[in-house]
């Protein structure tokens, strides 16, 4: 488990000072994939080199397995880095060496018998795929077997903990979901913890149980993935979800919309259990409105689906009322929709 308490982060220079970290809590349970994201400045890599202690905090505590991090000598912190993985964007391998060799220089370091060294790392290679490529070096390999290399590397360890900066951001669409299911395949398979930096919510829909949203040092927003996207609250997080879930009322049906006390144009998101229910047809029976659907998008967060709709209710204003609190009743989240 990562846990951030309360940390600030201030960097000095001469006369000025910047704070890259402002009251940050954060906890990230155990096997958990868990997301930071926001746009550059934000404070997402000043949060990730706390964690592995390159930064100490200006105030607060970074605490990993209950420990924190402060209290060990730097002897014993040098042995629990061990624990901590890291892949980053341009994927730091060194290019005189052998795929083989990157891997396994962890392991060299730690002055691991030379057998050991030979099966972990074969093992590893074969785990992203790349066993062919043990005697290649890094400049005649893609993007992504780079990145695949980073990964066999980070691994070499056995850490518990991954941390990945920005990990999929120079890689084209295809191979980031490649890359993507590399790490879901690692965190079901070894329940190793992930803390994903990103500034793409689409790599945050993809793999993360849960997301903070940084802004300006603070996190302004964090929860569950499904309810971040279903439930957006701050402008920044809502930005962010507009990049995956298309939302605004297409040009071409803003002319049906007809405004009145009799109209209501809302949006609704369906997320876990609402996505399974007649919900829409229950309100329509029992209520009696009418229902024109203006927009519709159904989107897949990993095990779970969130249907976003925009419709525009047509009924007496007592029986809207009455069918918006139906509709929060099962658990939609309503929103009122400007046509303009
Ligand atoms: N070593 C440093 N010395 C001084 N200021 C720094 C240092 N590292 C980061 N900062 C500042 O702290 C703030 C947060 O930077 P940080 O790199 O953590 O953001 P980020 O969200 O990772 O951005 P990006 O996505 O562009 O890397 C920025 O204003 C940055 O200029």
């Amino acid at each position: 488990m990562i846990e951030l308490k309360n940390i600030t982060k201030v960097y000095k220079r001469k006369n000025t000072s910047i704070t890259a970290l402002k009251n940050v809590d954060l906890k990230i349970e155990k096997g958990e994939i868990f997301g930071v994201i926001g746009y550059s400045g934000a404070g997402k890599s000043t949060l990730i080199r706390l964690v592995n202690y390159l930064e100490k905090p200006t105030e607060g505590q970074v605490i990993i397995e209950g420990t924190d991090l402060s209290s060990y000598t730097t002897n014993q912190l040098r042995e629990k880095k061990k624990d901590i993985g890291m892949i980053f964007q341009h994927f730091n391998l060194l290019e005189s060496k052998t795929v083989f060799d990157n891997v396994a220089l962890p392991l060299v370091l730690s002055k691991r018998k030379k057998q050991e060294i030979n099966e972990r790392v074969n093992e590893l290679l074969s785990f992203v795929g790349l066993e062919d490529k043990a005697k290649n070096y890094p400049n005649e390999l893609s993007g992504g077997q780079k990145q695949r290399v980073g990964i066999a590397r980070a691994l070499a360890s056995n850490p518990s903990i991954l941390l990945c900066d920005e990990a999929t951001s120079a890689l084209d669409p295809q191979t980031t979901d490649s890359i993507l299911n590399l790490l879901k395949k690692i965190n079901e398979e070894y329940n190793i913890t992930m803390l994903i930096i990103t500034h793409e919510m689409d790599v945050v829909k993809q793999i993360c149980h849960k997301v903070a949203v940084m802004e300006k040092g603070e996190i302004i927003e964090q929860g569950p993935v499904i309810e971040l996207f279903g439930n957006p609250q701050h402008p920044t997080t809502k930005s962010f979800v507009r990049t995956v879930i298309k939302n605004e009322i297409p040009n071409r049906v803003k002319q049906a919309i007809k405004t009145g006390e009799n109209h209501r144009l809302l949006r609704l998101d369906f997320m876990n259990q609402s996505t399974s229910e007649p919900v829409i047809n229950e309100m329509i029976e029992s209520i009696g409105v009418k229902i024109n659907i203006l927009y519709a998008n159904t989107t897949e967060i990993q095990e779970a689906l969130l249907v976003t709709m925009i419709v525009q209710l047509e009924a007496e204003a007592l029986q809207l009322d009455e069918a918006v609190r139906f509709l929060e009743k099962n658990h939609v989240v309503v929103k009122e929709v400007r046509s303009s």
